[in-house]
């Protein structure tokens, strides 16, 4: 996250770190968010055919053992089938991570709620990205989860062919800009929008930011906008 700031501790507490391994250690590549008990919602871009992933719960200093994390292996992983990372402009960057068995439900681990199908945060929603991507384009990975809050950027806008053209979809969100972004490795994360009833909702997943540089003007971070995937979304965790 670009120009963001320290999140109070397990203030998101759905925020996941997927760890990948190398060798014997493992480590971020990617935010997910916990949606249902044993079920983590991610990127398609974050799954790479024949990695082992392992998700952190509970997290919030990288650098330190707090106690309240949680970690569970992944079972089973299943990618939009429509995910093609040779068409990301298609978008449907989504999988769905099924854990070995659910974490243990606190004050650092719980669940966010998804929106109701086609439902589109207003304007003025305060959305906020959270994740441990790094700090500027090419910079560091922070040690603390990050925030910042972004302005939705309507799709009128964010399609104009000098912000991003035909490379949004109406299955996307535009949120944040040349101040406020994502950066790489908030990949996967949640876009959290807070709704009437005062709840917080995983209203986008991000997905991309331009490739020159991560707050670029006219180039807000673009989500895969999840009220776009609801009946994929329940069909997916209902099944497997
Ligand atoms: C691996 C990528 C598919 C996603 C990667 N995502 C991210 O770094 C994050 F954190 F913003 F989600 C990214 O934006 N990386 C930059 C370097 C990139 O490739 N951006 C990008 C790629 C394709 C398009 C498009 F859609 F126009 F084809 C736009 C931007």
């Amino acid at each position: 996250v670009v120009n963001g700031e320290d999140a109070r501790p397990h203030s998101w507490p759905w925020q996941i770190s997927l760890q990948v391994k190398h060798g014997s250690r493992y480590h971020h590549t990617c935010g997910g968010t916990l949606i249902g008990p044993r079920w983590v919602l991610t990127a398609g871009h974050c799954i790479w055919p024949g990695d082992v992933y392992r998700v952190v719960l509970g997290e919030y200093d990288m650098s330190k053992q707090e106690g309240t994390e949680q970690i569970r292996d992944v079972l089973r992983i299943i990618v939009h089938p429509l995910w093609d990372i040779d068409r990301v402009a298609d978008g449907n960057d989504l999988a769905l991570l099924k854990l070995d068995k659910s974490p243990i439900m606190n004050d650092s681990v719980g669940l966010a709620c998804l929106p109701e199908a086609e439902e589109i945060p207003s304007h003025g929603a305060a959305c906020y990205i959270s994740g441990w991507g790094n700090l500027y384009t090419h910079g560091p990975m922070p040690d603390r989860l990050q925030q910042a809050l972004l302005p939705v950027v309507e799709y009128s806008v964010c399609s104009r062919s000098d912000w991003w053209g035909i490379n949004v979809k109406t299955t996307m969100i535009c949120a944040g800009g040349d101040v406020v972004s994502g950066c790489n490795g908030d990949s996967g994360g949640p876009l959290n929008c807070m709704g009437q009833d005062g709840r917080w909702y995983v209203q986008g997943v991000t997905s991309f930011v331009s490739s020159r540089t991560c707050n670029e003007v006219k180039k807000p971070t673009v989500f895969t906008r999840t009220s776009a995937f609801t009946e994929w979304l329940s069909e997916v965790m209902l099944k497997y």
